[in-house]
Protein backbone atom coordinates (compact mmCIF):
# COMPACT_ATOMS: atom_id res chain seq x y z
CA UNK A 1 0.00 0.00 0.00
CA UNK A 2 1.22 3.52 -0.82
CA UNK A 3 0.19 5.81 1.27
CA UNK A 4 -0.18 9.50 0.85
CA UNK A 5 -2.34 10.34 3.66
CA UNK A 6 -4.04 7.40 5.45
CA UNK A 7 -6.91 6.69 7.02
CA UNK A 8 -7.20 7.77 10.54
CA UNK A 9 -6.92 5.74 13.46
CA UNK A 10 -8.11 6.78 16.69
CA UNK A 11 -7.45 5.18 20.18
CA UNK A 12 -8.09 6.05 23.93
CA UNK A 13 -5.25 6.65 25.82
CA UNK A 14 -5.36 5.18 29.44
CA UNK A 15 -5.71 8.35 31.31
CA UNK A 16 -9.15 8.59 28.86
CA UNK A 17 -7.84 10.95 26.56
CA UNK A 18 -8.91 10.82 22.27
CA UNK A 19 -6.07 10.23 20.26
CA UNK A 20 -5.85 10.44 16.50
CA UNK A 21 -3.40 8.83 14.53
CA UNK A 22 -2.53 9.11 10.64
CA UNK A 23 0.52 8.73 8.76
CA UNK A 24 1.53 9.51 5.17
CA UNK A 25 5.07 7.72 3.33
CA UNK A 26 7.30 9.75 5.36
CA UNK A 27 5.13 11.24 8.95
CA UNK A 28 3.19 9.48 11.64
CA UNK A 29 1.21 12.06 12.97
CA UNK A 30 -0.53 12.33 16.27
CA UNK A 31 -3.22 14.67 17.38
CA UNK A 32 -4.82 15.13 20.78
CA UNK A 33 -7.29 18.08 20.69
CA UNK A 34 -5.18 20.84 18.85
CA UNK A 35 -1.86 19.66 19.58
CA UNK A 36 -0.18 17.17 16.35
CA UNK A 37 3.01 15.62 16.94
CA UNK A 38 4.72 14.89 13.53
CA UNK A 39 7.12 11.96 13.85
CA UNK A 40 9.92 11.18 10.68
CA UNK A 41 8.29 7.54 9.48
CA UNK A 42 12.14 6.58 10.02
CA UNK A 43 12.10 6.60 13.92
CA UNK A 44 8.83 4.92 14.43
CA UNK A 45 10.03 0.76 15.19
CA UNK A 46 7.28 -0.67 15.55
CA UNK A 47 2.93 -0.78 15.39
CA UNK A 48 1.45 -3.65 16.86
CA UNK A 49 -2.62 -4.25 17.10
CA UNK A 50 -4.09 -7.31 19.57
CA UNK A 51 -7.18 -7.44 21.65
CA UNK A 52 -8.86 -4.27 20.68
CA UNK A 53 -5.05 -2.41 21.91
CA UNK A 54 -2.89 -0.77 20.11
CA UNK A 55 0.63 -0.02 20.55
CA UNK A 56 2.99 2.04 18.93
CA UNK A 57 6.56 3.03 19.20
CA UNK A 58 8.96 5.56 18.15
CA UNK A 59 11.76 7.60 18.85
CA UNK A 60 11.60 11.20 19.10
CA UNK A 61 13.87 13.75 20.80
CA UNK A 62 12.50 15.82 23.63
CA UNK A 63 14.34 19.10 22.81
CA UNK A 64 15.52 20.11 19.38
CA UNK A 65 19.18 19.20 20.13
CA UNK A 66 18.89 16.76 22.68
CA UNK A 67 19.26 12.81 21.75
CA UNK A 68 16.18 10.48 20.59
CA UNK A 69 14.62 8.77 23.41
CA UNK A 70 11.81 5.83 23.17
CA UNK A 71 8.00 6.61 23.69
CA UNK A 72 5.36 4.26 23.18
CA UNK A 73 1.82 5.74 22.62
CA UNK A 74 -0.80 2.86 23.43
CA UNK A 75 -4.40 3.32 24.03
CA UNK A 76 -7.88 0.76 22.99
CA UNK A 77 -9.02 0.98 19.56
CA UNK A 78 -12.65 2.02 18.51
CA UNK A 79 -12.95 1.06 14.99
CA UNK A 80 -11.07 -2.52 15.97
CA UNK A 81 -12.35 -3.68 12.03
CA UNK A 82 -9.70 -1.18 10.69
CA UNK A 83 -6.73 -1.55 13.05
CA UNK A 84 -5.13 -4.55 12.31
CA UNK A 85 -5.19 -3.31 8.63
CA UNK A 86 -4.40 0.00 10.04
CA UNK A 87 -0.83 -0.72 12.04
CA UNK A 88 0.37 -3.49 9.43
CA UNK A 89 0.15 -0.45 6.81
CA UNK A 90 2.12 1.53 9.13
CA UNK A 91 4.66 -1.50 9.64
CA UNK A 92 4.95 -1.64 5.75
CA UNK A 93 5.68 2.13 5.59
CA UNK A 94 7.85 2.58 8.50
CA UNK A 95 10.22 -0.78 7.37
CA UNK A 96 9.98 -0.16 3.27
CA UNK A 97 12.76 -2.06 1.91
CA UNK A 98 14.32 -2.98 4.83
CA UNK A 99 14.44 -6.53 7.06
CA UNK A 100 12.13 -6.25 10.39
CA UNK A 101 12.91 -8.24 13.11
CA UNK A 102 16.48 -8.22 12.96
CA UNK A 103 18.08 -11.12 14.05
CA UNK A 104 21.39 -9.49 16.30
CA UNK A 105 24.25 -10.35 17.76
CA UNK A 106 25.01 -7.92 20.65
CA UNK A 107 28.18 -8.20 21.97
CA UNK A 108 29.14 -5.69 24.93
CA UNK A 109 32.35 -4.16 26.66
CA UNK A 110 31.75 -3.51 29.82
CA UNK A 111 35.09 -1.58 30.31
CA UNK A 112 34.90 0.63 26.78
CA UNK A 113 35.31 4.03 27.49
CA UNK A 114 33.50 5.79 30.45
CA UNK A 115 32.43 2.14 31.80
CA UNK A 116 28.51 2.81 31.43
CA UNK A 117 27.75 0.11 28.14
CA UNK A 118 26.11 -2.20 30.51
CA UNK A 119 23.44 0.31 31.87
CA UNK A 120 23.37 1.98 28.43
CA UNK A 121 22.46 -1.11 26.98
CA UNK A 122 19.58 -2.43 29.76
CA UNK A 123 17.97 1.06 30.04
CA UNK A 124 17.97 2.36 26.47
CA UNK A 125 19.43 0.00 23.96
CA UNK A 126 17.52 -3.12 25.01
CA UNK A 127 13.97 -1.29 24.93
CA UNK A 128 15.06 -0.33 21.74
CA UNK A 129 15.56 -3.64 19.90
CA UNK A 130 12.65 -5.18 22.08
CA UNK A 131 10.23 -2.47 20.72
CA UNK A 132 11.40 -3.37 17.40
CA UNK A 133 11.01 -7.37 17.91
CA UNK A 134 14.51 -7.57 17.11
CA UNK A 135 15.85 -11.68 18.27
CA UNK A 136 18.96 -10.85 20.70
CA UNK A 137 22.14 -12.89 21.41
CA UNK A 138 24.27 -10.84 24.16
CA UNK A 139 27.67 -11.47 25.43
CA UNK A 140 29.71 -9.68 27.35
CA UNK A 141 33.25 -9.50 26.55
CA UNK A 142 35.62 -10.59 29.60
CA UNK A 143 39.01 -10.31 28.50
CA UNK A 144 41.24 -8.16 25.48
CA UNK A 145 40.95 -9.90 22.21
CA UNK A 146 37.47 -11.86 23.37
CA UNK A 147 35.69 -10.50 20.13
CA UNK A 148 38.63 -12.17 18.43
CA UNK A 149 37.55 -15.39 19.98
CA UNK A 150 33.84 -14.87 19.18
CA UNK A 151 33.80 -13.61 15.39
CA UNK A 152 36.18 -15.99 14.77
CA UNK A 153 33.77 -19.20 15.20
CA UNK A 154 30.66 -16.52 14.87
CA UNK A 155 27.27 -18.37 13.32
CA UNK A 156 26.96 -16.56 9.87
CA UNK A 157 22.92 -16.16 10.22
CA UNK A 158 22.90 -12.96 11.92
CA UNK A 159 21.24 -9.72 10.15
CA UNK A 160 23.61 -7.28 12.18
CA UNK A 161 26.76 -7.70 14.30
CA UNK A 162 26.23 -5.19 17.21
CA UNK A 163 29.12 -3.54 19.37
CA UNK A 164 28.46 -1.36 22.53
CA UNK A 165 31.81 -0.59 23.09
CA UNK A 166 34.65 2.25 21.10
CA UNK A 167 36.35 1.42 17.86
CA UNK A 168 39.23 -1.11 19.53
CA UNK A 169 36.55 -3.95 19.96
CA UNK A 170 35.61 -3.32 15.94
CA UNK A 171 38.89 -3.56 15.26
CA UNK A 172 39.10 -7.30 16.79
CA UNK A 173 35.80 -8.18 15.28
CA UNK A 174 37.19 -7.96 12.06
CA UNK A 175 40.57 -9.47 12.79
CA UNK A 176 38.15 -12.62 14.30
CA UNK A 177 36.06 -12.27 10.66
CA UNK A 178 39.71 -12.49 8.83
CA UNK A 179 40.19 -15.75 10.84
CA UNK A 180 36.90 -17.40 9.88
CA UNK A 181 36.83 -20.64 8.07
CA UNK A 182 34.40 -18.82 5.60
CA UNK A 183 35.81 -15.73 6.12
CA UNK A 184 34.48 -13.86 2.38
CA UNK A 185 31.18 -14.88 4.18
CA UNK A 186 31.65 -13.00 7.56
CA UNK A 187 33.18 -9.75 6.54
CA UNK A 188 29.66 -9.31 4.76
CA UNK A 189 27.86 -9.31 8.08
CA UNK A 190 27.20 -5.87 8.59
CA UNK A 191 28.82 -4.15 11.56
CA UNK A 192 27.04 -1.18 13.89
CA UNK A 193 28.62 0.51 16.73
CA UNK A 194 26.60 1.70 20.08
CA UNK A 195 29.20 4.31 21.03
CA UNK A 196 30.00 3.35 24.72
CA UNK A 197 33.87 4.22 24.15
CA UNK A 198 35.93 7.07 24.08
CA UNK A 199 36.26 8.16 20.86
CA UNK A 200 33.53 6.71 18.60
CA UNK A 201 34.85 7.71 15.60
CA UNK A 202 33.08 4.40 13.42
CA UNK A 203 29.67 6.20 15.22
CA UNK A 204 30.88 9.76 14.18
CA UNK A 205 31.36 8.58 10.95
CA UNK A 206 28.16 6.78 10.35
CA UNK A 207 25.83 8.89 11.77
CA UNK A 208 27.97 12.63 11.66
CA UNK A 209 28.76 14.79 14.70
CA UNK A 210 25.06 15.72 16.13
CA UNK A 211 24.24 12.06 16.71
CA UNK A 212 27.40 10.41 16.41
CA UNK A 213 27.00 9.65 20.04
CA UNK A 214 23.38 9.11 20.61
CA UNK A 215 22.82 5.50 21.58
CA UNK A 216 19.46 5.71 20.40
CA UNK A 217 20.17 7.09 16.97
CA UNK A 218 22.76 4.50 16.58
CA UNK A 219 20.22 1.89 17.48
CA UNK A 220 17.74 2.57 14.99
CA UNK A 221 20.54 2.51 12.64
CA UNK A 222 20.94 -1.39 13.96
CA UNK A 223 17.44 -1.69 13.36
CA UNK A 224 16.57 0.19 9.65
CA UNK A 225 20.26 0.50 8.94
CA UNK A 226 21.67 -0.36 5.32
CA UNK A 227 24.47 -2.36 5.13
CA UNK A 228 27.30 -0.48 3.35
CA UNK A 229 30.81 -1.67 1.64
CA UNK A 230 33.82 -0.55 3.52
CA UNK A 231 37.42 -0.70 2.31
CA UNK A 232 39.53 -2.34 4.75
CA UNK A 233 43.42 -2.51 5.14
CA UNK A 234 46.27 -5.48 5.56
CA UNK A 235 48.81 -4.01 7.71
CA UNK A 236 52.05 -6.28 7.82
CA UNK A 237 54.59 -6.58 10.02
CA UNK A 238 56.86 -9.25 9.71
CA UNK A 239 54.67 -12.19 8.96
CA UNK A 240 51.61 -10.81 10.74
CA UNK A 241 48.90 -9.03 8.99
CA UNK A 242 46.55 -7.37 10.77
CA UNK A 243 43.38 -5.99 9.40
CA UNK A 244 42.51 -2.28 10.16
CA UNK A 245 39.42 -0.27 9.47
CA UNK A 246 40.03 2.94 11.00
CA UNK A 247 43.83 4.62 10.77
CA UNK A 248 47.61 3.63 11.52
CA UNK A 249 49.16 6.59 13.22
CA UNK A 250 53.09 7.36 13.70
CA UNK A 251 54.22 10.09 15.69
CA UNK A 252 51.92 12.44 17.52
CA UNK A 253 49.30 11.08 16.99
CA UNK A 254 50.19 7.71 17.74
CA UNK A 255 51.29 8.78 21.28
CA UNK A 256 48.04 11.07 22.20
CA UNK A 257 46.03 7.53 21.27
CA UNK A 258 47.87 4.92 23.81
CA UNK A 259 49.83 7.91 26.08
CA UNK A 260 46.02 8.72 27.60
CA UNK A 261 44.92 5.17 27.89
CA UNK A 262 45.20 5.93 31.48
CA UNK A 263 42.64 9.01 31.50
CA UNK A 264 40.09 7.19 29.28
CA UNK A 265 37.60 7.71 32.14
CA UNK A 266 37.58 11.35 30.73
CA UNK A 267 35.94 9.89 27.26
CA UNK A 268 37.20 11.79 24.52
CA UNK A 269 38.82 15.24 25.94
CA UNK A 270 41.32 12.42 26.86
CA UNK A 271 42.67 13.45 22.59
CA UNK A 272 42.80 16.96 23.15
CA UNK A 273 45.12 16.48 26.69
CA UNK A 274 47.13 14.43 24.76
CA UNK A 275 47.41 16.80 21.55
CA UNK A 276 48.41 19.26 23.54
CA UNK A 277 50.81 17.64 25.35
CA UNK A 278 52.28 16.11 22.30
CA UNK A 279 52.69 19.83 21.20
CA UNK A 280 54.95 20.63 24.35
CA UNK A 281 57.36 17.84 23.72
CA UNK A 282 57.01 18.77 20.20
CA UNK A 283 59.36 15.85 18.93
CA UNK A 284 59.74 14.82 15.11
CA UNK A 285 58.98 11.61 14.07
CA UNK A 286 61.78 10.36 11.80
CA UNK A 287 60.83 7.41 9.22
CA UNK A 288 61.33 6.67 6.00
CA UNK A 289 57.64 6.77 4.46
CA UNK A 290 57.26 5.35 0.62
CA UNK A 291 53.55 5.53 -0.62
CA UNK A 292 52.20 4.11 -3.78
CA UNK A 293 50.27 7.59 -4.95
CA UNK A 294 47.21 7.73 -7.03
CA UNK A 295 46.57 11.11 -6.20
CA UNK A 296 47.97 13.89 -4.42
CA UNK A 297 46.71 16.96 -5.90
CA UNK A 298 44.87 18.36 -3.26
CA UNK A 299 41.89 20.02 -5.58
CA UNK A 300 42.16 17.59 -7.97
CA UNK A 301 41.03 14.72 -4.37
CA UNK A 302 38.10 17.18 -3.37
CA UNK A 303 36.82 17.62 -7.42
CA UNK A 304 36.39 13.52 -7.15
CA UNK A 305 34.91 13.86 -4.10
CA UNK A 306 32.43 16.47 -5.72
CA UNK A 307 31.88 13.95 -8.47
CA UNK A 308 31.23 11.42 -6.02
CA UNK A 309 28.49 13.56 -4.13
CA UNK A 310 26.97 14.37 -8.01
CA UNK A 311 26.49 10.08 -8.27
CA UNK A 312 29.60 9.82 -11.02
CA UNK A 313 32.08 7.56 -10.93
CA UNK A 314 35.62 8.82 -10.09
CA UNK A 315 36.85 6.68 -13.31
CA UNK A 316 40.52 6.57 -13.52
CA UNK A 317 41.21 7.24 -9.87
CA UNK A 318 39.21 4.06 -8.80
CA UNK A 319 41.17 1.24 -7.62
CA UNK A 320 40.46 -2.64 -8.46
CA UNK A 321 38.74 -4.89 -6.22
CA UNK A 322 40.84 -6.52 -3.91
CA UNK A 323 41.10 -9.54 -1.56
CA UNK A 324 42.47 -11.43 1.34
CA UNK A 325 44.84 -13.57 -0.90
CA UNK A 326 45.98 -10.41 -2.92
CA UNK A 327 49.33 -8.88 -1.53
CA UNK A 328 51.92 -6.64 -2.51
CA UNK A 329 55.33 -7.60 -2.66
CA UNK A 330 57.11 -8.31 0.56
CA UNK A 331 58.84 -5.31 2.39
CA UNK A 332 62.18 -6.76 0.95
CA UNK A 333 61.41 -6.58 -2.40
CA UNK A 334 62.42 -2.33 -3.77
CA UNK A 335 59.58 -0.41 -4.73
CA UNK A 336 59.76 0.87 -8.31
CA UNK A 337 59.73 4.90 -8.21
CA UNK A 338 58.45 4.41 -11.88
CA UNK A 339 54.74 2.52 -10.76
CA UNK A 340 53.40 5.50 -8.82
CA UNK A 341 55.71 4.91 -5.67
CA UNK A 342 56.97 7.93 -4.39
CA UNK A 343 59.45 8.62 -1.02
CA UNK A 344 58.89 11.21 1.79
CA UNK A 345 61.96 11.30 4.16
CA UNK A 346 61.09 15.68 5.40
CA UNK A 347 61.00 16.08 9.13
CA UNK A 348 57.72 15.09 10.82
CA UNK A 349 55.29 15.49 12.92
CA UNK A 350 53.15 12.88 12.35
CA UNK A 351 51.76 10.09 9.66
CA UNK A 352 48.05 9.45 10.02
CA UNK A 353 46.87 7.11 7.48
CA UNK A 354 43.36 5.51 7.37
CA UNK A 355 39.83 6.68 6.44
CA UNK A 356 36.23 7.85 7.60
CA UNK A 357 36.32 11.85 7.80
CA UNK A 358 36.75 11.98 11.83
CA UNK A 359 38.97 10.31 14.12
CA UNK A 360 37.43 12.07 17.33
CA UNK A 361 34.67 14.65 17.40
CA UNK A 362 37.61 17.68 17.60
CA UNK A 363 39.09 16.45 14.64
CA UNK A 364 37.94 15.57 10.99
CA UNK A 365 41.19 14.23 10.04
CA UNK A 366 39.94 12.61 6.56
CA UNK A 367 37.75 15.20 4.62
CA UNK A 368 37.95 13.57 1.86
CA UNK A 369 37.74 9.84 2.71
CA UNK A 370 35.38 7.67 0.85
CA UNK A 371 34.31 4.33 2.07
CA UNK A 372 35.17 2.45 -0.88
CA UNK A 373 37.32 4.03 -3.41
CA UNK A 374 39.92 1.25 -2.82
CA UNK A 375 42.46 4.03 -1.74
CA UNK A 376 43.73 4.81 2.30
CA UNK A 377 44.06 8.81 2.85
CA UNK A 378 47.32 9.53 4.20
CA UNK A 379 48.05 13.07 5.78
CA UNK A 380 51.80 14.34 6.65
CA UNK A 381 52.20 17.07 9.19
CA UNK A 382 55.50 18.81 8.60
CA UNK A 383 57.74 19.21 11.50
CA UNK A 384 57.21 23.01 11.21
CA UNK A 385 56.17 25.07 14.27
CA UNK A 386 53.72 24.23 16.76
CA UNK A 387 51.36 27.31 16.22
CA UNK A 388 51.04 25.44 12.64
CA UNK A 389 50.21 22.30 14.56
CA UNK A 390 47.72 23.78 16.87
CA UNK A 391 45.58 25.33 14.71
CA UNK A 392 44.35 21.71 13.40
CA UNK A 393 42.55 21.48 16.52
CA UNK A 394 41.19 24.58 17.04
CA UNK A 395 37.21 24.56 17.25
CA UNK A 396 36.53 26.02 13.53
CA UNK A 397 39.35 24.19 11.99
CA UNK A 398 39.72 20.29 13.79
CA UNK A 399 36.20 19.19 13.50
CA UNK A 400 35.89 20.52 10.23
CA UNK A 401 38.69 19.20 8.26
CA UNK A 402 39.60 22.70 7.01
CA UNK A 403 43.26 21.58 8.41
CA UNK A 404 43.00 19.53 5.32
CA UNK A 405 44.40 22.55 2.93
CA UNK A 406 47.35 23.60 5.43
CA UNK A 407 50.24 23.35 3.03
CA UNK A 408 52.16 22.22 6.19
CA UNK A 409 50.08 19.17 5.99
CA UNK A 410 50.64 16.78 2.63
CA UNK A 411 47.58 14.25 2.07
CA UNK A 412 47.56 11.74 -0.46
CA UNK A 413 45.09 8.91 -2.11
CA UNK A 414 47.35 5.96 -1.98
CA UNK A 415 46.60 1.68 -3.00
CA UNK A 416 50.10 1.35 -0.42
CA UNK A 417 52.54 2.53 1.70
CA UNK A 418 55.54 1.27 3.44
CA UNK A 419 57.22 2.88 6.30
CA UNK A 420 61.01 1.98 7.93
CA UNK A 421 61.58 3.91 11.24
CA UNK A 422 65.13 5.43 11.62
CA UNK A 423 64.14 5.11 15.75
CA UNK A 424 62.84 2.12 17.34
CA UNK A 425 61.60 4.69 20.70
CA UNK A 426 57.70 4.95 20.32
CA UNK A 427 54.62 3.13 18.62
CA UNK A 428 52.89 2.75 15.94
CA UNK A 429 49.13 2.22 16.84
CA UNK A 430 46.88 0.59 14.39
CA UNK A 431 42.99 1.26 14.82
CA UNK A 432 44.44 2.95 18.50
CA UNK A 433 46.11 -0.16 19.29
CA UNK A 434 49.88 -0.47 19.71
CA UNK A 435 52.24 -2.20 17.77
CA UNK A 436 56.07 -2.19 17.82
CA UNK A 437 57.79 0.57 15.71
CA UNK A 438 59.19 -1.33 13.09
CA UNK A 439 59.04 -1.67 9.23
CA UNK A 440 55.65 -2.27 8.05
CA UNK A 441 53.35 -1.88 4.94
CA UNK A 442 49.93 -1.50 4.60
CA UNK A 443 47.56 -2.33 1.43
CA UNK A 444 43.96 -1.70 0.58
CA UNK A 445 41.59 -4.36 0.67
CA UNK A 446 38.86 -2.80 -1.33
CA UNK A 447 35.27 -3.23 0.13
CA UNK A 448 35.95 -5.98 2.10
CA UNK A 449 34.37 -4.79 5.04
CA UNK A 450 30.79 -4.08 6.07
CA UNK A 451 29.05 -0.98 8.46
CA UNK A 452 25.53 -0.36 8.70
CA UNK A 453 24.84 2.95 7.41
CA UNK A 454 21.79 5.16 7.23
CA UNK A 455 22.98 7.19 4.36
CA UNK A 456 24.72 5.33 2.52
CA UNK A 457 28.04 7.43 2.67
CA UNK A 458 29.79 9.06 5.65
CA UNK A 459 27.36 11.64 6.92
CA UNK A 460 29.96 14.58 6.78
CA UNK A 461 32.86 15.25 4.92
CA UNK A 462 34.47 18.41 3.56
CA UNK A 463 32.17 19.40 1.28
CA UNK A 464 28.74 18.90 3.34
CA UNK A 465 30.86 20.76 5.76
CA UNK A 466 31.09 18.99 8.99
CA UNK A 467 27.35 18.13 8.72
CA UNK A 468 24.89 15.92 8.30
CA UNK A 469 22.55 15.38 4.86
N1 LIG B 1 36.07 -7.30 30.00
C1 LIG B 1 37.12 -6.61 29.60
N2 LIG B 1 38.09 -6.22 30.49
C2 LIG B 1 39.13 -5.49 30.10
N3 LIG B 1 39.33 -5.07 28.83
C3 LIG B 1 38.43 -5.41 27.91
C4 LIG B 1 37.26 -6.17 28.25
N4 LIG B 1 36.53 -6.34 27.13
C5 LIG B 1 37.20 -5.72 26.14
N5 LIG B 1 38.33 -5.16 26.60
C6 LIG B 1 39.33 -4.33 25.89
O1 LIG B 1 38.96 -2.95 26.07
C7 LIG B 1 39.74 -2.21 25.14
C8 LIG B 1 39.07 -0.89 24.85
O2 LIG B 1 37.95 -1.09 24.08
P1 LIG B 1 37.45 -0.03 22.98
O3 LIG B 1 38.56 0.40 22.10
O4 LIG B 1 36.30 -0.62 22.30
O5 LIG B 1 37.00 1.22 23.85
P2 LIG B 1 37.69 2.65 24.00
O6 LIG B 1 39.16 2.55 23.81
O7 LIG B 1 37.21 3.23 25.27
O8 LIG B 1 37.03 3.49 22.83
P3 LIG B 1 37.64 4.06 21.44
O9 LIG B 1 38.34 2.92 20.77
O10 LIG B 1 36.44 4.56 20.71
O11 LIG B 1 38.56 5.17 21.80
C9 LIG B 1 39.97 -3.15 23.97
O12 LIG B 1 41.36 -3.34 23.83
C10 LIG B 1 39.32 -4.48 24.41
O13 LIG B 1 40.08 -5.62 24.05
Amino acid sequence: MTVESAQELTVTSQHGKLLTLSFTDTILFIKQQETQAKIPIRQVIGAYYSETSLDVYFLSKEKKKGDLSLVKVEGKVKDTNNAENWSNALMDVAYQGVKRCRKLKVLINPFGGKGKARSIFNKVVEPIFRAARCSLDVTYTTHHKHAVEITKELCLDYDVFVILSGDGLIHEALNGFALHAQSAQAFKIPIAQIPTGSANATSLNLLGLEDGFDVSAAALNVIKGRPMKVDLFAFTQGDTRTISFMSQALGLMAELDIGTNNWRWMGDTRFVLGFLRGLITYKSCPVTLQIKVAEQDKSKIVEALRLKHAGKTIGAQSASENSLEESIPPLTQAVDEKDGWITYDQPMLFVYAGQGPYISRDLMQFPVSLPEDGFIDIAVQEHTNRLEALKAVTDDIGPTGQAFWKDSQHYFKATAYRVRPQTSKGYVTVDGEAFPLEDFQVEVLKGLGTFMSPYGHYAADLLRNGKNV
